[in-house]
């Protein structure tokens, strides 16, 4: 059998011109020679993926995310480049953030050999280990240097990538111990349970060692190590429940996910086995936003009709075309008098008066005669202009004194055409009135529609948004009677309040579903009921319970209990670090949306880290779904000036709340709300914008001045100080 090598080149040079790359050409002739030399079928490597990427970790990381996954089926990753001691050099800290079991002896063996070639090798700084099912070891960027580095270990590597390819029955063991636990509560799955923890071998060192001696003896019988690995599958769990910290794996979706291993019987890590790392790698985030938009759930389609109150804000899923010219007759811009333009200035008989009517009769006048008009009024044919009333005069009336008999007509250089509306001046019949994607944004588009009889359109349905708090420590503000003593540790729930009115202030309509107690079970049961029930809910909001504390319990149970998918659950970025993005599919029909399943949003609990994580990732996402295009998603970026200094976060780019105003010079200025720390939900006063500010690793300084220009992402009305 041939196992599958992805090849991974990371330089900023070969990412911009691919034809720079060299080691990637070289290394996959090294394979192709390797498998027309190797006589054993099971020595033989193909090389199915290749990559070159920029020394971004982030893209690195993506990368090594995919090619792991268990559809990929990929058993070795040799990453190119990006080793070395320059500030570039980041391939090794990158990697390591997912390896799951490093593997110092291949580290060891390429360093060997390389200083036997030349002592400069001690600037190599290379890495090696497991993700999921597959083996990353990261080279030297030079042709040379990766086919010798490779050339140190690839002849003892089979062996290794053979027990990789077994991996998946212990997983499959440890899944179907968990359904045991998840289905049979009480006899035999607590039973195994209690095997689990109480074991005395579990996961001491002394068993580990014992199993790596075990392997040791048969690493030359691959059949027989099989068995072996599956007869202690159990053992395994435990044993490396206790000695791994980065308690993660890769689920099938290749996605960081955490082990069913360190877990109460409940499934979800205690806290003495909690990790002490965060398994899920850090995103840029522009790449977490471009996850969110390429996961936002399709906008489905429903009619709306044109008094309804939600059609300002929605999105038309179709173009409107007018069915009818408007006006529909001539019609007259003042009130005057018909006249025919060459017939010039003069005394008129008055032939008739043509009022704005429902029931006007169609009729038409003579050169030398003029009819009455008022504004609107159809203008008969026969005319083709008309005077205002100013400018004419009464010369005589009928019998009676009450109507006009002749009239003088004033005006000079009449011209065919003054004063009429012809008939599709405003909108011909068939024009477009709106396009697919046009958003209703004031009355006076619902009245265009209004005035060519359209009553009910195609619109994107706005989402159904479920907005939920979490935590122990929180008073619940909208309790009847509010008793607003708070005792020792208490605080108030802000965040539903926030959140729900900022979905309110971009036109949505949350649904407030109170607050949940940091009690794994009762969590459960709530997003269960959430995602389940009968709101037929498109988004889930959450905040609280997404960091490392050991009452943190949102991410395992969306992964390890409602069985979604976590694309990603940390942000490089100041504050929302946590901010957690999540896609669950809905197991039943009760008020079932059309895609079957939703968006969940894990948002941090600190009150400011909450709101800009909404602002910056989760608006987007509904302006998707409500069917608004790409460019508009995103709040609007627009250049200012900095009235202040502003310091820089050393890693993570900022987004401080500002005020931003317009100066006496009619420059836009942001000042900042004050002290910007992720509690204080008092930064949003007097904010209509976040401050972008990058991280002092991109800008090498660590201050913006006063003056210099920013951009700002603006969320609310902006005027003078
Ligand atoms: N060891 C580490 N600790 C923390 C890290 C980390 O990386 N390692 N990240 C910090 C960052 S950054 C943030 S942000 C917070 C996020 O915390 P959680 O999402 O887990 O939220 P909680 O722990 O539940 O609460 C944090 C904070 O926010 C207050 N809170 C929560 N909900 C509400 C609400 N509805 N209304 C008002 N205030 C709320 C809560 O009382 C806490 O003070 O984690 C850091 N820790
Ligand atoms: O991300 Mo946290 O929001 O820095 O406090
Ligand atoms: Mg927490």
């Amino acid at each position: 059998m041939a196992f599958k090598v992805g090849i991974l080149v990371v330089s900023d040079t070969c990412s911009k011109d691919p034809s720079q790359d060299q080691t990637g050409p070289a290394l996959i002739s090294y394979f192709d020679n390797l498998s027309k030399e190797s006589k054993r079928q099971d020595h033989n490597y193909e090389v199915s993926k290749t990559a070159i990427v920029a020394d971004v970790a982030s893209e690195i990381q993506r990368v090594l995310i995919n090619w792991s996954s268990d559809s990929e089926d990929i058993r070795l990753i040799l990453t190119c480049g990006g080793t070395g001691f320059t500030k570039h050099d980041i391939t090794p800290e990158a990697v390591s953030e997912l390896i799951t079991r490093p593997a110092p002896g291949i580290v060891h063996a390429m360093l060997t050999e390389s200083l036997r070639k030349t002592p400069y090798a001690i600037m190599a700084r290379p890495v090696a280990g497991v993700i999921g099912k597959t083996l990353v070891i990261t080279l030297p960027g030079s042709p040379r240097g990766a086919k010798e580095n490779f050339g140190a270990v690839s002849s003892t590597l089979c062996h290794a990538l053979a027990q990789l390819e077994h991996t998946g029955g212990r997983e499959l063991h440890m899944k179907m111990n968990r359904t045991l636990h998840d289905t049979e509560p009480g006899s035999s799955e607590s039973k195994l349970g209690e095997k689990c923890n109480s074991d005395k071998r579990c996961g001491s060192d002394q068993d580990q060692d014992h199993n790596n001696n075990h392997n040791h003896k048969h690493e030359h019988n691959h059949e027989h190590n099989h068995d072996h690995n599956n007869e202690h599958n159990h053992d395994h769990n435990n044993e490396h429940n206790h000695d791994h910290s980065h308690s993660h794996n890769h689920n099938h979706h290749g996605l960081v996910k955490h082990t069913l291993i360190n877990q109460t019987e409940s499934g979800v890590p205690s806290v003495v086995k909690r990790p002490r790392k965060s398994p899920y790698p850090m995103l840029e985030i522009e790449d977490a936003l471009q996850i969110v938009l390429e996961n936002t759930l399709k906008p489905e389609v429903t009619t709306i009709s044109i008094e309804d109150p939600e059609l300002i804000g929605s999105i038309l899923s179709k173009p409107i075309f007018s069915p009818m010219d408007v006006p529909n007759f001539p019609a007259s811009i003042v009130d005057g008098y018909a006249v025919v333009s060459t017939d010039g200035p003069g005394v008129y008989p008055l032939d008739f008066a043509s009022c704005a009517s429902a029931h006007s009769e169609k009729r038409s006048v003579e050169s030398g005669l003029i009819a009455r008009v008022t504004t609107g009024a159809p203008v008969p044919a026969g005319a083709d202009a008309v005077v205002m009333v100013e400018e004419t005069e009464v010369v005589s009336t009928q019998e009676g004194g009450k109507e006009e008999d002749r009239v003088l007509i004033k005006a000079q250089n009449v011209k065919p055409g003054d004063n009429i509306r012809k008939p599709g001046s405003d909108l011909s019949k068939g024009a477009e009135i709106f396009a697919a994607g046009h958003q209703i944004t004031n009355g006076g588009e619902i009245g265009l529609l209004a005035s060519v009889g359209i009553r009910e359109v195609s619109v994107y349905q706005k989402p159904r948004i479920g907005v939920l708090s979490t935590g122990d420590e929180l008073r619940n503000y909208s309790d009847t009677v509010l008793d607003t003593s708070l005792s020792y540790g208490e605080v108030f729930d802000s965040n539903r309040p926030s959140l729900i009115s900022l979905l309110r202030q971009f036109g949505f309509k949350p649904i407030d579903l109170d607050i949940v107690r940091d009690n794994e079970g009762q969590l459960e049961e709530t997003l269960d009921a959430a995602i389940n029930g009968k709101l037929g809910l498109d988004y889930l909001i959450t905040s609280g319970g997404v960091s490392m504390g050991e009452k943190d319990y949102i991410k395992p149970v969306i992964q390890q209990k409602l069985n979604g998918k976590i694309h990603f659950g940390r942000i490089r970025m100041k504050p929302g670090k946590p901010t957690t993005f999540a896609t669950v599919k809905r197991n039943s029909e009760d008020g079932s949306n059309a895609n079957g399943h939703l968006n969940f949003f894990a948002l941090p609990g600190n009150p400011a880290s909450a709101c800009v994580a909404m602002l910056l990732l989760v608006i987007p996402s509904l302006r998707k779904f409500q069917g608004l295009s790409e460019k508009s998603l995103q709040l609007t970026h627009i250049s200012v000036r900095l009235a202040e200094p502003m310091k820089l976060d050393a890693t993570r780019v900022e987004y401080p709340r500002v005020q931003v105003f317009v100066d006496e010079n009619g420059d836009l200025v942001a000042k900042s709300t004050g002290m910007q720390r992720s509690s204080r939900i008092g930064s949003f006063k007097n904010a209509n914008a976040l401050l972008r500010l990058p991280s002092e690793a991109e800008l090498h300084k660590s201050v913006l001045e006063q003056g210099e220009r920013a951009t700002v992402l603006v969320f609310g009305h902006i005027g003078p100080l």
